[in-house]
């Protein structure tokens, strides 16, 4: 078949596909929305979303809105870039229209579980990934950590360390395997300021994981004055808080925090309700993208390598052994690899 053949089978195909409604042109279809305005989505609830509009800076309270339309059957999740119309005076009982989403700069996912067995993208655009690990009660969970920090890495988030409850034991131990990562670390407890972490935080959106105990929402708490999140409240039996402390939050950090100008102090993203990452898809070579000392080494290894330790042609080895590359490096690379699969109890 020629080419031009070809392109109008194709044609042919999508008239075939959808004889319901005769086509207008597109351009004339589509309302323009030039009087939209922007907004960060912070948070979802049933359908409503409340969202952040930038030019409201008088005004931090977001207003309310919904999906519209255009959008069809497109998630809408917090951190989302989107346009709005309609109403978005913000007013009581106010309803504005979102009618775009804005391409996305990163997605973070979480787990299919029992309740929902659909991968869903939890929050967008946010660039760093705060894996919070108390260094005592609970002890922390390396397996956990290294998979939000593959999760970090498969999102094109820079992951964090956040070490709580550094009264009770020191985190030597732990960095120690890290260091080889390059994944940068604070320390905090509840006795303290938490002017390390703040800084860590200034003109970032950054999520927050972490198992539940760990002093998340007390971190929270500290950060964000009145964000009033519900601290050591969750039912031991059904491992739930209350309603609001399972719901993904967006929030502004003050800005007199970090002396910067308003919108510049940056924005946390607590996650109460997650408890696992989406690493079902995530191949080996997905994770040696984020280890670019490696890359160029591991082109050399044969089609599909697993670039596990215990694959004798994987030329990761054979670089460790030349001297191209760092034995910790690969060690780490392989440590993080070994956890993607979902352990019982993660
Ligand atoms: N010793 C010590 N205890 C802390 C520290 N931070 C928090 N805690 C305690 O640890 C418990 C859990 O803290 P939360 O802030 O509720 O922990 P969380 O991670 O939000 O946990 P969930 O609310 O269950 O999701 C509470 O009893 C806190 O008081 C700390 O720095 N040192
Ligand atoms: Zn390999």
């Amino acid at each position: 078949m020629s080419k031009a053949a070809r392109r109008y089978g194709e044609q042919d195909q999508e008239h075939y596909d959808r004889p319901r409604r005769r086509t207008r042109p597109r351009t004339k279809d589509r309302p323009s929305y030039d009087d939209a305005v922007d907004g960060t989505v912070l948070r979802v609830d049933r359908g409503r979303l409340r969202v952040r509009l930038d030019d409201r800076a008088g005004s931090p309270a977001p207003v309310t809105a919904m999906k519209a339309r255009p959008l069809g059957r497109k998630a809408v999740v917090v951190g989302d870039r989107v346009r709005l119309v309609g109403d978005t005076s913000g007013d009581e009982g106010s309803l504005a229209r979102i009618v775009e989403i804005r391409e996305r700069s990163t997605t973070l996912r979480r787990t299919a579980d029992d309740e929902d067995p659909i991968e869903r993208i939890v929050v967008a655009n946010a660039d760093q990934l705060v894996v919070v690990a108390s260094l005592a009660d609970p002890e922390p969970r390396a397996r956990l950590i290294d998979r939000a920090v593959v999760a970090a890495y498969v999102a094109g988030m820079e992951p964090l360390l956040c070490l709580t409850k550094a009264d009770l034991a020191s985190p030597d131990a732990l960095v120690d395997t890290y260091r080889a990562l390059g994944v940068p670390w604070v320390v905090a407890r509840r006795d303290r300021d938490p002017a390390e972490v703040r800084e860590r935080l200034a003109g970032r959106v950054s999520v927050l994981v972490g198992p539940s105990g760990v002093g998340k929402s007390t971190l929270v708490n500290a950060l964000v004055p009145g964000a009033d999140r519900e601290t050591g409240g969750v039912n031991t039996v059904t491992g739930r808080g209350r309603h609001t402390s399972t719901q993904v939050l967006m929030l502004p950090l003050p800005p007199e925090a970090s002396g910067d100008a308003e919108g510049a102090a940056g924005w946390i993203v607590d996650t109460p309700g997650i408890r696992s990452f989406g690493l079902a898809h995530v191949g080996p070579d997905d994770l040696l993208a984020a280890f670019t000392d490696l890359d160029e080494a591991a082109s050399d290894c044969p089609r599909g390598c697993d670039h596990a330790a215990e694959t004798p042609e994987c030329a990761l080895d054979t670089a460790v052994a030349e001297g191209r590359v760092e034995a910790e490096r690969v060690d780490s690379f392989r440590r993080l690899l070994a956890a993607r699969p979902r352990a019982a109890g993660d």
